[in-house]
């Protein structure tokens, strides 16, 4: 069996400019995407975009500033469970077995903020045919409180964890740009594409592109970032826009 780990990004699946609005439109052709993919096992992360960056933002959380108060908790994971709803109501749409994976109710950081992610639940769901979703959230973190789990460091988790034979980020753009906006076809350190690595263009608490760059680096297999429009390209077994293998 071939296990695939798939990010849809939140810049992908929502207005990233208005707080917790959808973006049904590509929230739709996505989910068409994955419902016509011929693929044997299937983790599917998604991001925050405007149902989690923002209400992060405004409680000042991030991947490395915590919180203890319980109304951020249950803002940010609220945000993140509504969008949840929304992307396994599309996948039930088009008959994908789609089941939720709460982050917050399974994983942890230790007090060096090392993520802990159990996933022997996800192998079981995967052996009964189910497509486990998980997602950016926030995740209790020894010391701090609350700190953000970006869904780039689940799927680098669950992908190493289980031995993905692929790995695909689904982003807004059709790869890493340089400077002059091309795309770069592979990545294979941090330094050599230091320099064309921003941040998100919208409120993002996890990093942007510089972050997915450099947590895909250390996972040890090969990763792709690309567009919506090669989302059938990638899940056909593609190699689309960037591939970054450490
Ligand atoms: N060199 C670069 N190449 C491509 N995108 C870049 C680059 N530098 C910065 N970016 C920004 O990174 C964004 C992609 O990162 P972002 O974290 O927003 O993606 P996402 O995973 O789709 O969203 P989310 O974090 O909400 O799940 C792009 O939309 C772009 O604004
Ligand atoms: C902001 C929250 C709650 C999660 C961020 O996850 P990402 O959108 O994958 O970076």
């Amino acid at each position: 069996m071939s296990l695939t780990v798939l990010k849809l990004g939140g810049s992908v699946i929502t207005d990233k400019d208005r707080p917790d609005t959808l973006d049904g439109e590509m929230l739709d052709y996505v989910a068409d995407a994955v419902g016509d993919a011929q693929i044997d096992d299937l983790v599917l992360v998604h991001g925050a975009g405007s149902f989690g960056h923002h209400h992060a933002s405004e409680h000042g959380v991030s991947k490395t500033v915590g919180s203890s108060d319980v109304a951020a908790v249950i803002d940010i994971h609220g945000a993140m469970e509504t969008l949840d709803q929304f992307v396994l109501s599309r996948l039930h749409e088009r008959d994908v077995p789609a089941v939720p994976v709460h982050p917050f109710s399974v994983a942890s950081r230790d007090s060096d903020a090392e993520l802990s992610l159990p996933v022997q639940q996800i192998a079981t769901m995967l052996g009964e045919g189910f497509v486990p979703v998980l997602y950016g959230d926030v995740v209790v973190h020894e010391g701090k409180g609350v700190t953000i789990v970006s869904g780039d460091e689940l799927v680098t988790s669950v992908a190493r964890q289980l031995d993905a034979d692929r790995v695909g980020f689904c982003s807004t753009v059709p790869g890493v740009l340089d400077e002059d906006d091309a795309v770069i076809p592979e990545i294979t350190s941090y330094e050599s594409v230091a320099d064309v690595l921003g941040e998100s263009e919208s409120t993002d608490v996890t990093g942007g592109m510089a972050g997915k760059v450099a947590a895909l680096l250390e996972l040890g297999a090969p990763a792709s970032i690309f567009a919506p429009d090669d989302l059938t390209a990638f899940l056909d077994g593609e190699n689309p826009g960037t591939r970054i293998d450490g």
